[in-house]
């Protein structure tokens, strides 16, 4: 595992857009596995940034996201359609016809969960994932105790990520308590995988990751058997793994 410390989030923000940059431009088409949450936030800046200076086209781009709740519509302002749609997919010009988002809102979930993994499927897992990791360890919304073969599922959130998350909704008795999310095997088919972390919340989650064993019961020690993932954490995320790790 390539881990890259930076110093904070807005560091940790411009090396992770410089890293998909080259993703971008070295390629006549991508695709890429992308994230929500707090995290990613300030990479998607970046980027639109990047777009705004220097006309990076993102005609070749294709996308496809990890997660979204189950319940929400595409156009309800706290899905993470809405999400991307807002910060990243508009202001760079990202052709809508070619993202990628399961559909939470689908009449058949079970059917829709087959459905996204066979597009995942059908492009032999995209190029560079993008990943955040939630302070118990989640990545994706694939809660501990999910097993590393599973493909893209519904899942109940734990009580620990519902309040993680509560602060994104404006009446958090709205906020759902299931999402379909890509599964531990789905997100291991990515060519390459690119996880952020920032702030000491997310201490003991990297801590496990790096230092941990492999077990289910930390879904991101799944990484550990994947062999082009890079790390960029700043140092608040890395303070266990640099006090107790080495
Ligand atoms: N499904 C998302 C994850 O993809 C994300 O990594 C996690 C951490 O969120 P944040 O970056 O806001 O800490 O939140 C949610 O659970």
């Amino acid at each position: 595992m390539n881990i890259i410390e930076v110093a904070n989030y807005e560091e940790m923000s411009r090396a992770s857009a410089d890293f998909i940059l080259k993703k971008i431009k070295g390629s006549e088409k991508v695709t890429l596995g992308l994230a929500t949450g707090g995290t990613p936030l300030g990479t998607y800046q970046e980027l639109v940034k990047d777009h705004k200076e220097n006309e990076t086209s993102y005609d070749h781009v294709h996308t496809y996201n990890l997660d979204e709740y189950v319940g929400l519509t595409p156009d309800d302002q706290e899905s993470y359609h809405a999400y991307m749609c807002e910060h990243l997919f508009h202001p760079v010009n990202l052709p809508l016809e070619q993202t990628n988002i399961p559909n939470g809102a689908a009449p058949e979930l079970l059917q829709e969960c087959l459905r996204y993994d066979m597009l995942i499927e059908s492009i032999g897992g995209v190029d560079l994932q993008l990943l955040g990791i939630g302070e118990n360890g989640h990545i994706g919304f694939n809660e501990p105790g999910t097993l590393f073969s599973t493909s893209t599922h519904v899942v109940d959130l734990t009580p620990s990520t519902l309040e993680a998350n509560a602060k994104y909704f404006k009446d958090p008795s709205k906020q759902p308590t299931q999402a379909i999310t890509m599964g531990i095997a789905t997100i291991l088919k990515s060519k390459e995988i690119l996880l952020l972390a920032s702030g000491e919340r997310k201490q003991e989650a990297l801590f496990h990751l790096l230092r941990g064993e492999v077990t289910e019961s930390v879904p991101a020690s799944a990484l550990n058997m994947h062999d082009r993932v890079t790390i960029i954490a700043d140092s608040q995320a890395l303070k266990l793994v640099n006090s107790l790790g080495k």
